[in-house]
């Protein structure tokens, strides 16, 4: 459905997105995360049409897009600050895409309608926009998006203004909604929680480029590099020598998955890898912080030597700050990072 191939922009000498090769499928719901800077919002506006590629190319639906103009690609475009028009009402708001399509008159007020349903605000069309809380306005910019159907739907920090309990509510939403029409999306986030939810597959950036594609699980199961791994939070990474079942590190011997790579990489350890063991048996550390989660305690362990060791344990488990603890690792929470 959407092909990139080669795609690059540069902003001086600077390439902001560099030789990007993307493919998003028909119906897929494709997130792409990254930190601020990476080239996320540059990309969605090349596929758009608002910007234009030094080099590398668009298709969509197979066909080049190379000096189509914005509304003759058949994509919907829903931007963080979702500017609505003030002086219209909610109807007014959601038809404009139709009016921009040539929709006939006498069918624009039973699209509306039915586009207003399916966002959840039925009967809100006479409303006025600002007298709508956010969240609402936002369901309001998605009805507008979606109002001409476009064949690939495009989302720039979708909920970003919006409270996180809204937020997690509004994304199991858009996701049956994407699901039940059958929408081709291409959105961008910053936060992981929001694309982990939503995505069928999520692309990491860094730098302008690519840093790792997969599903949801696969990415937070297997990070491609320590770049994707500091960036999903995971603080636990360093330097390793894989012989067989185990790993050389600074923290000493640490128990790898079967079939990691072996020889030198960095090595990541999920505070949920270590369990603690009787005093003489582990690794020594001291406790130095210990932050209440819910549902377990993150603590912040200090061994002899190396980095500080980022730990999860039960209620129960947790050390009191202060105290000494010997801690094991547990392969299974252990991942040995492909990049050398
Ligand atoms: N018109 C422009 N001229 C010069 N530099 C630009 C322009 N637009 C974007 N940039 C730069 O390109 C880089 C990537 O920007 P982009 O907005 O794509 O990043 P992003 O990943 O979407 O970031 P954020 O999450 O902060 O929105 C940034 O360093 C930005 O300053």
């Amino acid at each position: 459905m959407l092909s990139l191939t080669g795609a690059t922009v540069r902003f001086g000498d600077r390439a902001v997105l560099d030789a990007v090769d993307l493919e998003v499928a028909e119906h897929e719901i494709v997130c792409v995360l990254g930190p601020s800077g990476s080239g996320k919002s540059t990309l969605l506006r090349a596929v758009a049409g608002l910007q234009p590629l030094d080099a590398g190319r668009v298709l969509l639906g197979g066909a080049d897009q190379a000096g189509v103009p914005v509304h003759r690609r058949g994509v919907g475009l829903m931007f963080q600050d979702h500017q609505l028009f003030p002086q219209r009402d909610v109807a007014g708001n959601v038809a404009f895409g139709l009016r921009m399509h040539g929709v006939p008159k006498g069918e624009q007020g039973a699209r509306v309608a039915e586009l207003l349903d399916l966002v959840g605000l039925p009967g809100a069309g006479r409303r006025a926009v600002s007298a709508l809380s956010g969240g609402e306005q936002q369901r309001v910019a998605l009805a507008r998006a979606l109002a001409p159907r476009p064949r690939l739907l495009m989302l720039d920090e979708p909920l970003g203004q919006l409270d996180r309990g809204l937020r997690e509510r509004l994304v199991v939403e858009l996701r049956a909604l994407f699901a039940r029409l059958g929408t081709t999306v291409l959105a961008v986030t910053h936060d992981q929680g929001e694309a982990f939810a939503l995505a069928d597959r999520v692309v990491v950036m860094n730098d302008g480029r690519i840093a790792q594609t997969g599903t949801p699980v696969d990415v937070w199961r297997r990070p491609a590099s320590e770049f994707v791994a500091r960036f999903l939070g995971f603080d636990n990474v360093v330097p390793a020598t894989v012989t067989g079942a185990a790993a050389d590190t600074v923290w000493g011997k640490i128990p790898v998955p079967d079939g990691s790579p072996q020889g030198e990489h960095r090595l990541l350890v999920r505070p949920a890898a270590l369990r603690r063991v009787p005093a003489g048996e582990g690794l020594a550390c001291r406790a130095a912080t210990r932050t209440f989660r819910g549902d377990h305690v993150a603590v912040t362990l200090l061994p002899a030597e190396g980095p500080p060791l980022e730990a999860e344990f039960t209620l129960r488990d947790a050390p009191e700050e202060g105290a000494e603890v010997d801690v094991e690792f547990r392969a299974e929470d252990v991942v040995v990072l492909e990049e050398a």
